[in-house]
């Protein structure tokens, strides 16, 4: 690109493209050691600001980041908000715009839901990598929407867990969910049976109140909060 063309815009169906699990994961961790590794991982990324639509139970955050060992500037723009369940409308929606860091100028404009859903992903499975249970049998996800969706295909692309269980606060999600995959999936009908003895807990729910409590979660089990 010249410096006076248009920024590129790269939509959710490309970007799903570029980013295969087996890519992201490697390019994450990188970015997460840089990120720990305080001044000298180069790594510039301010606590996000997020701003609450408090008439529309809504948010907008911004997250802006510079890499300098990568020389990329990036920020993302994320909304989200409370969705009535029977809203077509996604509840976190994202864009991220790339820019050249040398001279500020917009470069690409990109679908950012995907980079979302599967950014969490990854990153909640990298800390299960480092951090992970001896045993690794039971894989539990609490929530049945994108989140969860992503989570279950890197979590069972990484790890070899033998049973998976979803409950979701409407049955009919997590039956969704559980026939939208070929591999057997378990829906509980209640939080209790679905964590009760598992190794591997994912949170991934809009819930303003608690739907996890420690007395159900065993010894030395792992638990992705989202
Ligand atoms: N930390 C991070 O970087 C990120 C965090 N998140 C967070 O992850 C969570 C899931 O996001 P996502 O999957 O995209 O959202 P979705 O809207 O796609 O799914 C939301 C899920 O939450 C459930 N849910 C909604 N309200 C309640 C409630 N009051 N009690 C119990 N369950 C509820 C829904 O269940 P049902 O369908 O059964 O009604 C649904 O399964 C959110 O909290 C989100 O903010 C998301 C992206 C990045
Ligand atoms: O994408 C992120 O980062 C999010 N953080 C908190 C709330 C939802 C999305």
């Amino acid at each position: 690109l010249r410096m006076n063309d248009p920024p590129v815009l790269i939509g959710a169906d490309v970007v799903k493209k570029a980013l295969q699990f087996e890519k992201l994961v490697p390019v994450l961790e990188k970015a997460l050691a840089d990120v720990s590794s305080g001044k000298e991982g180069g790594v510039v990324q301010p606590l996000r600001t997020m701003m609450s639509l408090e008439k529309y139970s809504g948010f907008l955050g911004i997250m802006p980041a510079y890499s300098s060992t990568d020389d990329i500037l990036a920020t993302k723009l994320l909304t989200f908000y409370q969705q009535k369940t029977s809203s077509t409308i996604p509840s976190h929606q994202a864009t991220v715009l790339l820019f050249d860091p040398s001279n500020g100028c917009l470069k690409a404009i990109m679908d950012g839901k995907v980079i979302t859903d599967k950014r969490t992903a990854a990153v909640s499975a990298i800390a299960t990598k480092f951090l992970k249970p001896t045993n690794l049998e039971v894989l539990c996800i609490l929530g049945s929407g994108a989140q969860a969706y992503s989570h279950y295909e890197i979590f069972t692309e990484m790890f070899p867990f033998k049973e998976v269980r979803v409950w979701s606060r409407n049955r009919k999600s997590a039956e969704a969910f559980a026939d939208s995959f070929p591999g057997d999936i378990q829906v509980c009908s209640s939080a209790k049976e679905a964590v009760v003895g598992a190794d591997v807990i994912v949170t991934v729910t809009m819930a303003t109140e608690p739907v996890l409590f420690g007395e159900w979660v065993k010894p030395g089990a792992h638990i992705n909060g989202m």
